[in-house]
């Protein structure tokens, strides 16, 4: 994997990205953040290179290069959506740092000491626009995400059909996969950070302008990243902060081997189901579009063989936890009895 050419002092980068005091490197000419991680490259391939099928079939991650998937949409800059995109309302989460991280706020109330890492704001394009135009390092971070849907102008909706339709649908019925539940749109600025973590639908992780380094992870790193309880609103996200690791905590995290991807306009990136992703907007690559497709997964094959897979065991782990919660009534009996049944007796 490439060596990280030059350490960009943070001085550089502190004008862009205000008081920060984390260290960046040029990755391939991409100023992104620099974590104490030992990290593989995915492959990339031309989309119809015939290696592609079958690593999708395995469930590998791999980039697709100049896929003409999303070709209609690599003219969506951001005048380009302010003029098209429509009158509607936009969900901009707002962050007081660069993190990003992803909350169910019906589950913070049983938290009681859960302190939102975000805020969700409902604004017009047009005042996104404007707020990302006067964007200064010191201001509150903001991250549009809105789901592709009919209520976005025509023209948006004809460069949506314009997608490659036929290959996508192509593959999900090959992969036998669910339905496409969604297409999210995201715009960020640079330097935005989603933290790590997996969704459980699989994933064509478009990217339309800007640069994103993508860091991944397998399933069965899942020992590694010590993920929240499932019934805690970041449920699916790491509790390893990659900028401040507490390894007293999280031992394990030392240990964790991972991936990582450049994405560029037009490339595509297939993230399979529980893959654990950190996406980061390259501080130097301008604001960032993308248009993700999130795929529910096929069917439970009827014949279940063993050993199982890192993901299976992830289903699991998460069933008993549901069970466990449902069965105590008090997601916070969980913790106890589990220590009560492998204390001494499984560990
Ligand atoms: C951080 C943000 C805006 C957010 C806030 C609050 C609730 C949900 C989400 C949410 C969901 C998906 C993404 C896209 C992507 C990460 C990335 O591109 O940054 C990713 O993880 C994926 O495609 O699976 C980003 C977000
Ligand atoms: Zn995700």
């Amino acid at each position: 994997s490439a060596e990280p050419s030059a350490v960009v002092s943070a001085a550089d980068v502190l004008a862009v990205n205000g008081a920060d005091s984390h260290q960046y490197i040029d990755f391939k000419g991409h100023v992104v953040r620099n974590y104490d991680l030992q990290l593989e490259d995915i492959p990339r391939l031309n989309h119809d290179d015939p290696r592609v099928e079958s690593m999708i079939a395995n469930e590998e991650p791999v980039v697709l290069t100049n896929s003409d998937i999303i070709a209609t949409a690599l003219k969506w800059d951001l005048n380009y959506l302010r003029e098209n995109i429509g009158p509607g309302n936009f969900s901009v989460y707002s962050s007081k740092t660069s993190k990003f991280m992803y909350f169910d706020d019906k589950r913070a109330k049983d938290w009681p000491n859960f302190v939102p890492p975000t805020e969700r704001h409902e604004m017009k394009f047009e005042e996104f626009f404007e707020r990302i135009a006067n964007f200064r390092s010191s201001d509150t971070r903001i991250y549009l995400q809105q789901m592709l849907n009919d209520s976005v102008g025509k023209n948006i909706v004809k460069d949506f059909l314009g997608f490659k339709w036929n290959w996508l649908t192509a593959i999900q019925r090959k992969m036998k996969w669910g339905t496409l539940t969604s297409n999210l749109l995201l715009i960020g600025l640079p330097g935005n950070i989603t933290p790590v973590h997996y969704d459980e639908q699989q994933n064509f992780f478009c990217q339309v302008s800007g640069y994103k380094r993508i860091i991944l992870f397998h399933p069965d790193q899942f020992k590694c990243l010590y993920p929240f309880p499932l019934y805690h609103p970041c449920d699916r996200q790491s509790q390893v902060d990659f900028d401040n690791p507490d390894y007293a905590r999280f031992p394990k995290f030392k240990e964790v081997k991972g991936f990582q991807a450049i994405v560029g306009p037009g490339d595509v990136l297939y993230l399979p189901m529980y893959w654990w992703h950190h996406v980061e907007s390259t501080i130097n690559g301008g604001i960032t579009t993308s248009v993700n497709f999130w795929y529910k997964a096929g069917p439970t094959p009827s014949q279940i063989t063993h050993p199982l897979t890192a993901q299976q065991k992830v289903a699991v782990m998460r069933n008993i936890e549901r069970m466990l919660g449902e069965a105590l009534g008090d997601h916070r009996e969980i913790g106890p009895l589990l220590n009560c049944m492998v204390n001494g007796r499984y560990s």
